[in-house]
């Protein structure tokens, strides 16, 4: 019997990073149609730091959040529609929105560290009927132990499944085959991946995910995403394909969809560059690209320099706005 794999697509949440947000309703419609047609089991649509997240901190969207949820759900046959909240960004009030709207997946975000502040979140996620997946962040900057003991929290609150995610595409291999395996161990939900491709290893580390364990892996459709983008939907499924291991995913749909339908809308495809190789290098956030090529260019300073600092200072997510003052201080340096 071949071991199903969970796929949860991102590209319209992840890959919001990579448009600045501005996907409209009917790029949503019909990425959703296309995945939702090729097999996908869970699609994720949400601002790219998740519900709430259109602001002048993480950047506006083009549309409104239930507007995106709506033309999801209306697009959908089969898929289950998922969203992320970051606790805080978003609150109870976009998480009981997003369920009259139609999702039935939330992904319950937080740094590594901080998985109690989800607490509230996955059990009112759970109150909604909804299932609830806690998503560990930045995971690349504790020790396995740490990574195991904010796992059993998420699954002591209710979660459904836990994440060990490298938002920062920081880590290599065996790295990643240590965490998923020991969080594996230690709790009896399933454990998913999400992986970024700053240093060309995303794919590479889904792999070894699943080798160590885990149940569900994450993919973008072009590897749309933050910094150099994600691990390719279409490439996992060929990949999984090959390894023994099904999706449910059409290989030859899911590569229309990611070629005719999400690269056209991609006005920047994300790729490995000196600043996105960066972000992997310093450990730093890959949604932190776009606001550090804007501080560069506007204090006429380099980006990787305001990346490696900004991982010197071991910043996390919501910390955008100190990207200006990294690169103010960097060009009074000069
Ligand atoms: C800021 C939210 C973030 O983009 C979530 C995510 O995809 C990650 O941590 O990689
Ligand atoms: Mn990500």
């Amino acid at each position: 019997m071949m071991k199903k794999i969970r796929l949860i697509d991102t590209t319209l949440r992840d890959g919001m990073h990579a448009v600045s947000h501005q996907f409209s309703t009917e790029d949503v419609s019909a990425v959703v149609k296309a995945l939702d047609d090729a097999g996908v089991d869970t699609i994720e649509v949400s601002h790219g730091d998740g519900l709430g997240g259109s602001s002048f901190q993480y950047g506006f969207s083009k549309a409104t959040e239930e507007a995106y949820l709506k033309a999801a759900a209306g697009a959908m046959t089969n898929a289950k529609l998922c969203v992320l909240l970051l606790p805080g960004i978003g609150t109870h009030k976009e998480l009981e929105m997003a369920a009259n709207a139609g999702a039935k997946v939330v992904r319950v975000a937080t740094h590594v560290t901080e998985a109690d502040i989800g607490e509230q979140h996955i059990k009112i996620a759970k109150s909604l009927g909804m299932e609830a997946i806690g998503f560990l962040m930045m995971s690349h900057m504790v020790d396995v132990d740490k990574i195991v003991e904010q796992a059993k929290l998420f699954e002591s609150y209710g979660a459904d499944a836990v994440y060990v995610t490298d938002s920062a595409g920081a880590m290599i291999p065996t790295q990643i085959t240590e965490r998923i395996a020991a969080v594996k161990k230690a709790v009896s939900i399933p454990v998913g991946h999400h992986a970024h491709d700053n240093m060309g290893l995303a794919i590479g580390n889904s792999i070894a995910a699943i080798q160590a364990g885990a149940d569900i892996v994450d993919g973008t459709c072009r590897g749309a995403g933050a910094g150099a983008g994600n691990a390719m939907t279409e490439v996992l499924v060929g990949v999984l394909d090959k390894m023994g291991y099904a999706t449910g995913i059409d290989l030859y749909k899911i590569m229309d969809a990611a070629d005719d339908i999400v690269m056209p809308r991609l006005h920047r495809p994300p790729m490995i560059t000196k600043e996105s190789l960066s972000i992997g290098y310093a450990g730093v956030y890959g949604s932190f690209l776009l606001h550090a090529l804007r501080a560069a260019d506007k204090f006429n300073v380099d980006a990787r320099d305001i990346l490696i600092e900004m991982g010197r200072r071991k910043t996390v997510g919501g910390q955008e706005d100190m990207i200006i003052d990294v690169a103010y201080e960097l060009a009074n340096r000069k």
